[in-house]
């Protein structure tokens, strides 16, 4: 599988704090599921906005889409952006807008013209089990409805990678276990999926995930190589 993404020696400090990522270095490759695991304020947030562009590194190469995505001009970002759908730890629902209109936003930035918008959008809501609650707006949803939200909304433009941070954090475990199994489905279309968590419960759930583990900034092994559950050791 080609590499769709590719950290060399990353390292970001915000204002004249003491690094917050240090030397971070892994592939990801195109169509695998990844988990990325580390104790709170390891830096998994920071290490995904820097996927994400949201951030620029302080140090270091980041080729996404086999390309130089640190000196990438600005005026490429929003092109770059689309092709990566984000989940965000707290959503970030626009709160008067409906749950119809909240996932069809990507299209409309991006120009879809209206006749086009309709059918992917209710297709998307009936994915996430919401077409009953199509007019409702985010205050009146519960976390795991506005969660599900938010992840028909990142994938409703076809991204090549998913990036969801923390997307269980807020729900009971039934409905953890449907957020995942909505992120393996789409995995197994081909999208590369990166998941953000410290719920160990859910790491044996996807067969063949790959394992990040960030301790304190630093990428524990950076081959991506790990998978969860291990292997069983030589002679077992
Ligand atoms: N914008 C920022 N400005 C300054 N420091 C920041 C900023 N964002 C994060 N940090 C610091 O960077 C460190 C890593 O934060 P980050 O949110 O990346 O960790 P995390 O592993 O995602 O934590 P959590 O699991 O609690 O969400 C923390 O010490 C945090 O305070």
């Amino acid at each position: 599988m080609a590499n769709i993404v590719q950290f060399e020696n990353v390292g970001l400090r915000y204002g004249t704090s003491q690094e917050t990522l240090t030397d971070v270095s892994f592939t990801l490759s195109s169509g695998a599921f990844y988990f990325l695991t580390g104790a709170s304020g390891a830096g998994k947030t920071s290490l995904l906005r820097l996927l994400y562009l949201a951030q620029r590194p302080t140090r270091g190469n980041i080729r996404l889409f086999g390309e130089d995505a640190v000196t990438l001009p600005r005026g490429r970002l929003p092109g770059f952006r689309r092709r990566i759908g984000v989940v965000f730890q707290d959503f970030r629902l626009v709160p008067h807008l409906s749950a119809f209109d909240n996932i069809a936003l990507p299209l409309r930035v991006s120009g879809v013209p209206e006749s086009d918008v309709d059918a992917p959008v209710r297709e998307m809501l009936a994915w996430v089990g919401l077409s009953d609650r199509i007019d409702a707006k985010p205050p009146t949803l519960s976390g795991g409805e506005q969660q599900r939200v938010a992840i028909a909304r990142a994938v409703i433009g076809r991204p090549e990678i998913l990036v969801a941070d923390e997307p269980t954090g807020n729900v009971d475990p039934d409905m953890a276990e449907r957020l995942l199994h909505l992120f393996d489905s789409l995995n197994r279309l081909g999208t590369t999926v990166v998941v953000a968590t410290h719920d160990f419960h859910l790491l044996g759930r996807i067969q063949n995930a790959h394992m990040m583990r960030l301790d304190k900034g630093r990428l524990l092994d950076p081959t991506g190589s790990l998978r969860f559950p291990p292997p069983p050791a030589n002679g077992e």
